[in-house]
């Protein structure tokens, strides 16, 4: 069915649709070449259309094992070229199979390109996916409907839940976590228990973990001031590590300001340099808010920095044994080469 791409400034983006129902969220961009899967289901994307920069999606199909939950909570996907021939020896199915029995529309044979320099040029903005037979009214009503702003309570986890077996006992505040944080975590000596993200730190901390592990997750840092009081009651007590959401809930416990990137950062190829070293780092990223290095306290020190635009992707408290990046050390999709944070950490807590 012939379907578009209508944006909150009334531009539209032209192609096919996957199914008729209609999606209303931000619409922002990636430009990883692959990983697709993981991509759409990594919680942090809640609510959000997902552009993909690179013109072929589907190419090798879709393989369950590399899913980052258990279901996508994308608001909708849009891909150049979607392969409906995939070719991979462990391919479950074509990415359209997907997308349709999770009822995501997907807006394909469309100018990736052109959303993706509008979006470079006027920010993040709401879109909505319609047939492109649509009535504008019933456009103009969907636009004018809010963005969810809760989205980490429907991601986290219902019930507490624990895994691995290691040494190491990590309290994991499950905003919205990806598996592989999980898996990562438990082949670094682990052992999990995995928190709603809404759970006061006294009954977090009550179960006297060895270290608190603040996930990533979908939303504005700023919405969740409840999650943010909590984790200033776990500052001190244990050794933290934060990732993307944790690392902007740490900046904001310690009375730092979040802000809004103009068009985020999400893809596999986003080079970071450690501030002490000089040494640069490929590394994964999807986030479209960041902490302003300048407002946190004098007691952190900044180890990371964007080298597109100079942004905080990093941060210790060395007398509070915080640690935190807005990275993705975990990759899927990306590069594997921050993953020695996950030991860093271990050695944090080794040491407390
Ligand atoms: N991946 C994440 O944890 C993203 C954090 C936050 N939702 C942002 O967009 O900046």
């Amino acid at each position: 069915m012939n379907g578009m791409l209508v944006l909150e400034n009334g531009k539209r983006f032209y192609g096919k649709l996957l199914t008729s129902a209609p999606a209303m969220g931000e619409v922002v961009f990636n430009t990883a070449m692959t990983g697709y899967q993981e991509t759409f289901t990594d919680p942090s994307y809640a609510g959000q259309i997902i552009t993909m920069t690179y013109p072929l999606m589907g190419n090798y199909g879709l393989f369950h094992e590399i899913e980052q939950a258990e279901r996508p909570y994308a608001a909708g996907f849009i891909v150049g070229e979607l392969c409906g021939e995939p070719s991979n020896w462990q391919n479950e199915g074509p990415l359209s199979t997907f997308m349709m029995n999770h009822h995501i529309p997907c807006l394909y044979d469309t100018d990736t390109r052109a959303i993706t320099r509008e979006i470079r040029q006027h920010g993040v903005m709401k879109g909505v996916l319609v047939p492109e037979t649509a009535a504008t009214a019933d456009i103009r009503a969907a636009l004018a409907r809010p963005l969810e702003t809760q989205w980490v309570r429907k991601v986290t986890t219902r019930d507490i839940k624990t895994a691995g077996s290691g040494t190491y006992h990590v309290a994991v505040m499950d905003y919205g976590a990806k598996q592989n944080i999980l898996r990562d975590l438990v082949r670094n000596n682990c052992r999990l228990t995995i928190f709603p993200a809404t759970t006061p730190a006294a009954e977090v901390l009550a179960v006297q973990p060895d270290g608190i592990f603040l996930s990533n997750g979908p939303g504005d840092p700023q919405d969740i001031p409840y999650i943010v009081d909590e984790v200033k009651k776990m500052i001190g007590k244990k050794p933290i590590f934060g990732i993307c959401l944790g690392l902007q809930m740490l900046g904001l416990a310690l009375g730092g300001k979040s802000y809004k990137l103009p068009f985020g950062h999400r893809g596999a190829n986003h080079p970071v340099q450690d501030v002490q070293t000089g040494r640069v780092y490929i590394t994964s990223q999807n986030h479209g808010y960041a902490i302003a290095a300048d407002t946190l306290p004098p007691t952190a020190q900044v180890t990371y920095r964007h080298l597109h635009d100079n942004t905080l992707e990093g941060f210790v408290v060395p007398s509070q044994h915080i640690m935190c990046v807005q990275y993705h050390p975990e990759a899927s999709p990306g590069p594997t080469d921050s993953l020695y944070l996950f030991e860093q950490f271990v050695k944090m807590m080794e040491e407390c």
